[in-house]
């Protein structure tokens, strides 16, 4: 997991849509402050108030509730020049930026534009270990609007940059493969309590042998590689490994996460 760097001092965040994802990103960012006293404000109602008091801003509520929250008069204005991390699923910084700038029809409004950054997070941020898809940006970003953010995610995890056009596949693979993933250990598991080992059991040694197998190619080695090394031809795992390649699964794979992409752009 990369290492955090303190949040400037006197620094004022604002989440906009606390629930399940950005109170996890708060109790990081908090949990991150150690014995520092953080004061922590409740805006009720008045989103555009919450925004102008603060230098950057966490857009978390539901997608569709985004480009309401922004459109609201004042908004543009209480976000010039600060940076808004949008962890709104399938609803991309050009959308955003219509919301917030539609009123001025393209003209560079009066005080500067915001810095809008796309960072989708996975479930696996309650344990400090999203990698997060960071994907569509504000055109002009400035660099320390940008380190800004990274900073922020890094209290949740790892992220990683794709290209606009690969948004929709990343988050099939970083967002819904958490889910892929977890029904793969539920199938590992129902597999050995078939063969007799105690369910509670199974599920620890079937998640940890993933989070081993995860671990080396984290570390830099080949996932073909490691499946070549535990792969004694003739042996044992090459006998279950050829049942997985009769079977198609890895097709099926392929088949799953085009059918997730597919979703989220649509
Ligand atoms: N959950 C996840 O694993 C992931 C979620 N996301 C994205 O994060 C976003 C939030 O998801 P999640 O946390 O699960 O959803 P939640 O429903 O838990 O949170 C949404 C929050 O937004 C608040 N809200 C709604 N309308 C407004 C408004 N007008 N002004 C201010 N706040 C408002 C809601 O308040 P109230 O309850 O009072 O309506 C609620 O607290 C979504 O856009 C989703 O795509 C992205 C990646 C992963």
């Amino acid at each position: 997991m990369p290492a955090t760097k303190p949040l400037p001092s006197g620094f004022t965040l604002a989440i906009i849509g606390c629930g399940k994802c950005a109170y996890i990103l708060l109790e990081h960012v908090l949990g991150d402050l150690g014995d520092r006293v953080c004061p922590i404000e409740f805006v009720v109602g008045d989103n555009v108030e919450a925004a102008r008091r603060a230098d950057a801003v966490v857009l978390s509520c539901h997608p569709h509730q985004g480009s309401e929250i922004l459109r609201v008069p004042g908004m543009s204005e209480a976000l010039a020049d600060k940076l808004l991390l949008s962890m709104l699923g399938g609803v991309s910084v050009t959308t955003l930026e219509d919301s917030l700038y539609a009123k001025s029809a393209g003209a560079v409004p009066s005080l500067g534009r915001c810095h809008i950054i796309q960072a989708i997070p996975n479930v696996a941020a309650a344990r400090k270990k999203s990698i997060t898809v960071v994907g569509d940006r504000s055109a002009c970003m400035p660099d320390e609007a940008l380190e800004l953010g990274q900073e922020i995610l890094r209290r949740i995890g790892d992220h990683a940059f794709v290209g606009t056009n690969q948004m929709a596949a990343a988050t099939a693979l970083c967002a819904s493969g958490t889910a892929f993933f977890s029904w793969l250990v539920e199938a590992m598991v129902d597999a050995a309590v078939a063969e007799g080992i105690e369910r509670s059991e199974a599920t620890r040694m079937a998640a940890l042998t993933m989070a081993g197998a995860a671990e080396l190619v984290v570390s830099g080695e080949d996932p073909a590689v490691v499946t070549a090394r535990v792969t004694t031809p003739g042996g044992a795992t090459a006998r279950g490994l050829a049942v997985l390649e009769h079977s198609e699964v890895k097709e099926t794979v392929a088949i799953a996460l085009r059918a997730t992409t597919l979703k989220i752009r649509s």
